[in-house]
């Protein structure tokens, strides 16, 4: 609260009292409720009238940053580290995207049909590497049975995503990063996400009504990640100049590459990044001095490179 319910106080300043805030969800929402009467709404819960008061707000706001802000960054960082460790499926994925967007532009939305490889690249990163391995913890409310074992009531329940996706019925040779047991060549790829559980090939979100709200978001952004990470550069790691090996952990070695925690996420690591071409080059710093000014005018500093 004491983050967060900063950052709300800030924008109830910069928004109800000087009138330039950010075009984002906790501005409008302090605007509307203001124009329903509550420019102040302390407290938990929500007003009579069905406006969040100021906790609540706080936690919505919150836990959307929160749950999404670690766990797309961990898959991003897993995917390089996957890339590099497979250069193979690397060299695929960059062939795919050369063809289908050539130099002149980056990636967008639109092509996600048409790179069927480089989604199931992503895919087989989450698949392997979830970033949330044992899902979050869910609480029974009642006795149940499932499969003949009883679960009393207020029993903590953890549906392991790790086991379920080393599970070698569903997924020879789970422990291989292979992007081909999600690829159907001349077909797109389907992200297959959904709460229903017998739909989906991948269980990276979990399930039932608990289920990822911002799975879509998740796999939009991490697409336009990944996508634009291959289509703009060449990245190696570099060897060690003492012994000349390389330095890529190994992405097998969960304690020596991986960090502990509740999202798990590859320990730092060295990655030499080089614009693929000059045009792409110049392509990537518009983009970056665009960004900086967008970021400005919305208040806020930008980036100090
Ligand atoms: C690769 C990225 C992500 C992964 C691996 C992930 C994974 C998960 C998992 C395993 C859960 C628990 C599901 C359950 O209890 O069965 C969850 C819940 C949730 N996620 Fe994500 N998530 C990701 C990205 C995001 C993003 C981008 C957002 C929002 C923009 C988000 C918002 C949420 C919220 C609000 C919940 C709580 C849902 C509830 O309890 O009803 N997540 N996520």
């Amino acid at each position: 609260m004491e983050l967060w319910g900063g950052l709300l106080d800030e924008h109830k300043e910069s928004t109800l009292k000087n009138g330039v805030s950010p075009d984002c969800y906790i501005s409008s929402y302090l605007r509307s409720r203001e124009e329903h009467g509550h420019a102040e709404a302390t407290g938990s819960g929500i007003t009579e009238d069905g406006w969040m008061r100021d906790k609540f707000l706080t936690y919505v706001a919150a836990s959307v940053l929160e749950a999404g802000s670690d766990t797309t960054s961990s898959a991003a960082l897993a995917f390089v580290l996957f890339m590099l460790s497979s250069p193979n499926a690397l060299k695929r994925a960059r062939e795919e995207i050369d063809t289908v967007v050539g130099d002149h532009r980056l990636p967008d939305f639109d092509d996600q049909v048409n790179l069927p490889y480089v989604v199931a690249c992503v895919k087989e990163t989450l698949r392997k590497h979830p970033p949330v391995p044992m899902g979050v913890p869910h609480r029974s409310e009642q006795d149940d049975i499932y499969k003949g074992f009883f679960i009393p009531k207020g029993s903590t329940v953890i549906g392991n995503v790790w086991a379920i996706h080393m599970d070698p019925v569903r997924y020879p040779n789970p422990t291989v990063f292979d992007p081909d047991r999600f690829y159907n060549k001349g077909c797109s790829t389907s992200w297959s996400s959904g709460p229903d559980a017998h739909d989906r090939d991948h269980y990276v979100f979990g399930w039932g009504r608990r289920f990822c709200q911002g799975a879509l978001i998740a796999e939009a952004s991490l697409f336009m990640i990944c996508a634009r990470i291959i289509w703009a550069f060449n990245f190696s790691t570099p060897k060690d100049p003492d012994g000349g090996c390389s330095l890529l952990p190994d992405a097998d070695d969960e304690d020596g590459t991986w960090s502990d925690g509740f999202v798990r996420v590859p320990k730092t690591f060295p990655v030499v990044w080089n614009a693929r071409s000059d045009s792409k080059a110049a392509m990537i710093r518009k983009i970056s001095d665009d960004l900086q000014l967008e970021w400005q005018s919305m208040g806020l500093e930008p980036d100090s490179t």
